[in-house]
């Protein structure tokens, strides 16, 4: 393959953005390289760009979170997709956050449970230092983990999301399905990727949430965004949809949230995370 050896502003403009957001250098020249461009090139273009700009790639998610308008919040109260009629039950501007009503009908719903049944494992994190996969003591749900469009039902959602959402099915992690019982619970945490562990060659920055609750809960369980106040109750089929990373790389801290320990019943919901770009190319 022939080596790319010249940018494009567009390109440089990413670049800054980029750093100023945080990533380190050696994330985007791994991303560079891998759309086609030579890595000592890189390297230089980078260096280039910092010794021109004095840019200051640690602090920048310390000035105040720019909230900027997302793609949901213009489809007004029913959003419609090719299958379904959504309909938004609340809003929130600062986090912004979004509940919708009949996102999965029950079956749905049933089918996600059973399929993922087998599959569930205690839930892990990716250890910032190391990159491997460790459990956390605050976690004590199981989990399951799904590959894009692994089954029919699962392209259905992935599908359903996109629609509702305009984010692109690439920019989607694999679904993945977690079960709480008595007593489990997630503790306060942010979606987002600490600075350091920004991997630009998988998509970047988590910029969103998609939590979908696949059944209801007799007691406990509420999803909570603490800074706000704000509790979201369980229902089946129901979805919440919480926007928290901006095209200036900054995040969103008030969207820090948990799942409280479950009194009665269980709990079962799905998330998907939503990247700053592409994650399968
Ligand atoms: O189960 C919940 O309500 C929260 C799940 C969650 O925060 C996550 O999957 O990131
Ligand atoms: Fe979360």
């Amino acid at each position: 393959m022939e080596k790319i050896t010249r940018i494009s502003n567009e390109l440089r403009d990413w670049i800054i953005q980029t750093l100023k957001s945080g990533v380190n250098p050696e994330s985007i020249v791994a991303a560079m390289v891998k759309k086609g461009f030579d890595q000592a090139f890189a390297y230089s273009i980078i260096l280039r760009i910092v010794t021109n700009q004095s840019i200051q790639t640690v602090n920048s998610n310390q000035s105040p979170y720019m909230y900027e308008s997302t793609a949901i919040a213009k489809k007004g109260n029913i959003i419609k997709t090719s299958d379904r009629e959504i309909k938004v039950l609340l809003k929130m501007d600062k986090p912004y956050i979004t509940y919708l009503d009949n996102v999965l009908s029950t079956d749905e719903c049933d089918q996600l449970i059973q399929l993922s049944k087998d599959r569930l494992q205690p839930s892990e994190i990716i250890d910032p230092v190391t990159g491997d996969k460790k459990s956390v003591p605050g976690r004590t749900s199981k989990g399951a983990y799904y590959r894009l469009n692994e089954t029919n039902l699962i392209t259905t959602i992935e599908r359903r999301i996109m629609e509702i959402t305009d984010h692109p099915i690439e920019n989607g992690e694999g679904l993945q399905v977690l079960n709480y019982d008595i007593g489990e619970e997630y503790k306060a945490h942010f979606d987002y990727f600490p600075t350091n562990q920004i991997d630009m060659t998988k998509g970047g920055q988590r910029v969103a949430t998609f939590l979908i609750y696949l059944n209801d809960v007799e007691a406990g369980g509420e999803t909570i965004f603490s800074k706000v106040g704000l509790s979201i109750v369980p229902k089946k089929g129901t979805a919440v949809y919480f926007h928290y990373g901006n095209n200036h790389g900054q995040v969103d801290r008030l969207s820090l949230h948990s799942s409280i320990p479950v009194q009665e019943g269980e709990k079962w919901v799905s998330t998907k995370w939503i990247r700053q770009e592409m994650i399968y190319q």
